[in-house]
This record gives structure tokens, sequence and C-alpha cells, in this order.
């Protein structure tokens, strides 16, 4: 027979409450042999056997006894005994009534490796399995008190958001209310529960309560629907595979405040021409559309704006641009900004230190020229390089000029607002996971303009969804309302966030012989002369533009 001893290690944090006196049978020992599961690791979490007895009041309770078939665990919480569930032969479990409600061994959720995160807590949903866990290895292994709630017919385990939310105060998940305190200090948690519908809804159940952020769960080899299963089936070493490998919990998307970590405000960035500032302020992580009619410098200002960007901030650009060959075309655009010279004063070294400039602050996505067959230049495609470009090259900027030039494939039941919708929203999603300032230049619909109606196009004239509204952080149409002026209208047509800008239209002058432009109220601040000096400008009024049709 074992017996506890009080010299012995103890699994959760305090044992001495357990009675020494209860001792586990024969019988016992076997149950857990036969479960390969060490006795002795069950008799240091407090378990025994008893046999039941009837009481005077026809109650039925269980007593300590060595020769007993029953098994007792105790639920020991503080160091105290606080309940006990019992199981006889035949798979039947009851539990003493009263008590406080709490996970079996929560003692060991005092360990301090799980406040580092240096342990996850292991939870699963029966002892037998928490005694799998421990005899593996893992110390911090609870065990829900009541195995997983039943699910009701009909009901999707994995879809619980229709569920009525207990009251944790007094119900099913009262375990969980009572160590409230513990599981706010606990940073990782790794759900072991049962791999079936209840299960399913168990561990639901608990991720919304810890949050998805702290929990991760495990897959078991086919054919094993617990931890205990994988013990007997594949042995100890694939218990601890299991355990190790535990994935982030999928559930996304419901988050408590506190589950966010603290951000500071987001840092914006001056476009680099001043009278621009208190409508466009970029920031990284952002989408920025830029459409205007064409030859009315959508792609010349786009490029003029990352000179700028690198210039005043040092930033790399990945630029993926489908109709400008990068040499010679593309080069000679940012060899004109760059130098901010026009092309009759160049000289060598002044050329030369541009290509310095572009090689440390450009870098170009676009098809290999060695291959044997083209890539399609898929958005896919685009955001694989545009990926590598920033583990690579640390890009800041990714330009994709023009869309429509992008490889579009999209399935046939998807329709082309649906499209552009989840094209977005992967480029945000990009710009936003690297922290990069995505810039897509698009055409507007080839419908503007027809019937004889001269206006500047919308975020909405874009080809094919508003989505070209909806979607981007910031929305810019670049217009040349008078070609003789020498004149370029920035429309800010949106400014998602109201520390990011504002509706509105600044005209900057345009540079013809540098393809450049200027703020007519102050040069941009790293504006250089071709003599590398800033050049004076006297300041001019910002043009005021009569607004005509709609705003968006
Ligand atoms: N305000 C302006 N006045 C005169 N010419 C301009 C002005 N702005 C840009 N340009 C010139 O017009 C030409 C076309 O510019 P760019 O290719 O950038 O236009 P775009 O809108 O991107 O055109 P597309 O849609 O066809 O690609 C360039 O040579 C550019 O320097």
């Amino acid at each position: 027979m074992l017996k506890a001893s009080s010299s012995t290690v103890t699994i959760a944090a305090s044992m001495e409450a357990i009675s020494l006196t209860n001792t586990l049978g024969p019988a016992g020992a076997l149950a857990f042999q036969n479960r390969q599961i060490d006795p002795q690791v069950a008799v240091l979490s407090g378990a025994y056997t008893g046999r039941a007895v009837t009481g005077t009041d026809g109650q039925i309770t269980v007593e300590p006894d060595p020769s007993g078939n029953i098994v007792v665990f105790p639920f020991i919480d503080g160091g105290r005994p606080v309940g006990e569930k019992y199981r006889a032969p035949g798979k039947k479990f009851w539990q003493r009534k009263g008590g406080r409600k709490t996970f079996w061994n929560a003692d060991c959720m005092d360990d301090p490796a799980l406040e580092d995160g240096h342990k996850a807590l292991i939870i699963t949903e029966g002892e037998i399995d928490g005694l799998t866990a421990i005899d593996c290895g893992f110390h911090t292994t609870v065990s829900v008190p009541d195995g997983a709630p039943p699910v009701r017919e009909g009901e999707d385990p994995d879809q619980l958001e229709d569920a009525v939310p207990d009251d944790d105060s007094h119900g099913k998940f009262e375990f969980v209310f009572n160590n409230r305190h513990r599981i706010k200090r606990i940073k990782r948690f790794i759900l072991a529960v049962d791999n079936d519908p209840p299960g399913r809804r168990l561990a639901a159940e608990l991720v919304r309560r810890l949050g998805a952020a702290r929990c991760a769960f495990v897959t078991y080899p086919e054919g094993c629907k617990d931890l205990n299963d994988v013990r007997m089936r594949h042995g100890a070493d694939a218990v601890v595979r299991v355990i190790a490998e535990a994935k982030p919990y999928p559930v996304r998307g419901v988050y408590l405040l506190s589950d966010y970590p603290e951000l500071d405000e987001p840092k914006t960035y001056s476009t680099g021409w001043p009278d621009l500032d208190p409508y466009l302020q970029l920031w990284l992580g952002e989408l920025l559309v830029v459409t205007g009619i064409p030859g009315h410098g959508k792609s010349t200002w786009t490029m003029n704006l990352c000179v700028n960007l690198a210039r005043a901030h040092g930033w790399r650009v990945g630029v993926a641009s489908f109709e400008i060959p990068t040499v010679p075309a593309l080069r000679f655009k940012l060899r004109l900004a760059a130098t901010g010279t026009e092309t009759k004063q160049w000289t060598r070294d002044l050329v030369a230190d541009a290509d310095v400039f572009i090689q440390k602050h450009f870098v170009f996505i676009d098809a290999d020229p060695t291959a044997e067959t083209d890539d399609d230049m898929t958005l896919e495609w685009l955001l694989d390089r545009a990926a590598d470009a920033v583990i690579r090259h640390a890009i800041k900027v990714l330009v994709i000029d023009p869309w429509n030039e992008v490889e579009h494939y999209r399935p046939r039941n998807e329709s082309e607002t649906q499209y552009i919708n989840r094209a977005l929203r992967q480029i945000r999603k990009f710009a936003l996971r690297h922290e990069v300032l995505a810039i897509v230049v698009a055409h507007p619909t080839k419908d503007l303009g027809k019937g004889g109606e001269a206006r500047t196009p919308t975020m909405y004239d874009i080809e094919g969804s508003a989505a070209w509204y909806n979607k981007p952080d910031h929305g810019v149409v670049i217009d040349v309302p008078d070609p003789e002026l020498n004149e370029t209208v920035v429309w800010v047509k949106k400014a998602r966030f109201s520390w990011s800008g504002r509706k509105g239209d600044v005209t900057l002058q345009y540079l013809p012989e540098i393809e450049g432009y200027q703020s007519l109220n102050g040069l941009a601040p790293l504006w250089k002369s071709a003599r590398g000096e800033q050049e004076y400008q006297p300041p001019r009024q910002p043009r005021s533009n009569a607004y005509q049709g709609k705003e968006y």
C-alpha cells in the first residue's frame, strides 16, 4: 500500500492539510497503473481510496478506506482541502456537496514561473489527464472541476457568440472566478481538453475568460481523445511533444482592453511640403491611395513624395512600378528629384551622388530578368516580395504604381467589388503588420469626363469599387487645373483620423525642369537647389480652390 509521507516533495504548493492517514489502497494504485500513471504521483496529489457509507439520514458519504474501491481526488486550495471528487468502478463520478469551487491542483497556480511566463499553466478536462501531464513532468497542471459543459443539440461548440454568458460568480465557471486573481498574473495557458464537442466548447469558454492572446491549444495524434489516451497509446514522450507543440489559440478578434499592449500615440510625418502639413500627416502602417486624371502627375508626385521621405527620415522605399521601366525611365525621374536640378546642370559627380542616394534609399520590386518564364505579378506575389524587402532592406514605404497593372486574379464567384475590398484589406494588413506606409496609385475610371463633364476625380471614381474611398487611411487626388500655370493641386479627399490631417486642397508650384513640386508658402525643409543650398522663393498665398461638385 502506498502512503503519502510528510517528507515527500509536494505537487501543489502546500499539502500539509492532507490527512496523512489517507492511503491509496491496492484498487486505487491499480486504477492509476492501468492508466500508466505512477501511483506515487497520484498519492502526492492527495488521491486516496475510500468506501461508500450510508448515513442514518440515507445520505451516502465516502470514508477513507485502504481496502475501498472508490478513488478520491481531493481539491486542495490554499493548502486546505475544499472539496472532493469520487470515482467508483464503472466510470461513476460524483462530488462532495458544498465547498469552494476551484481547479484541481489549484495551488500550483502560485508557482512564480507562471508569472514570468517561464512555464505555462496546463488546463485539462479531468484529474486523470492532469495527473498524466504531471507524471510526464508538467507540474503546473490543473484540471477543471466538473469536466466539460455538454453541447446541446444543434449547437456548434466553436460558435458560442449566441450563447448566454454565465455569471461566473456562481455559475459553471465559478472556479475561474474564484481564481481570478491568480489567473490575472499567469502569462501563458495551454488548454489540453478533450478533442470532442464538449471539450471544444469548454476550450472556447475558457479562452473567452482567459483571453485568446494568452492561450495555446494542443493537437492530439490521430485517434487520441485526451492526454491520457496519448500516454497509453504513444508513451510519455508523445505527451511531452503534444504539450511542447501547443499552438496559439486561433479564436481571435474579441479582446478586452487590458489584452492590448500599451502603445504611444501614432507618430506622424510631414510629406516634406509644409503647405500640406495641416492636411496630410503620414504614419507608418497606413494605406495611402493616390489618384488623378492620367498625365496629371500621380506618379511624379508620388516619387517626389518618396524622395522627400527618404531625405527627411532616412527611410528606404520599395517601388513596384509596372508602367515605367526602372532603368532608364524611373531612374531618370528619381535622379531629377534627388538632385533637384535640371538636366542641363547635371555633372558626372552630381549624378553619381544621386545614384548613391537612390541605391541607399530605393529597392525595386520587379520581374526577374533572368527567369525563363514570367512571374505572374499578382498581389500575393508582390506582397511576398515586399515582405522580403522589409526583412532584407527594412523598407518603410511600399509603392504600387499603378494598381491596374497588377495581375488581378479573382475566383469566379467573387465580384470586382469584393475582390478590391479583399485586396485593399490585405495591403492594409501588410502595412500594419510591417509598419510600412503603403501607397497605391490608381487610375480613375474611363467614364470620368464622359459627356463633356470636366471635373476633378474623387476616390469613388477609381475603377471597381467604393472600397477605394472606404479602405484607405488617406485618399489623395492629384490635379492640374490649368497646365499653363505650372501648378498642381493636391486634394486630400480623406484623412481617416483627425490627428492625420483633414480634407482640403493645397496648390503646389510645379517645377517642370526637375518634374518636382514646391510649397508656395515656403520651401520643403530639405529641398535643395543645384548648389545644395536652400533656395529662396518669395512666399505666396495658397490658392483657394473653389470646390465644385460633391465632397468625398
Ligand atoms: N502641373 C503640371 N503641369 C505640367 N506638367 C505636369 C504637371 N504635373 C506633372 N506633369 C508632367 O506630366 C507628365 C505625366 O506625369 P505622370 O506620369 O506622373 O502622370 P500620371 O498621372 O501618373 O499619369 P498616368 O496615369 O498616365 O500614369 C510628366 O512628365 C510630369 O512631369
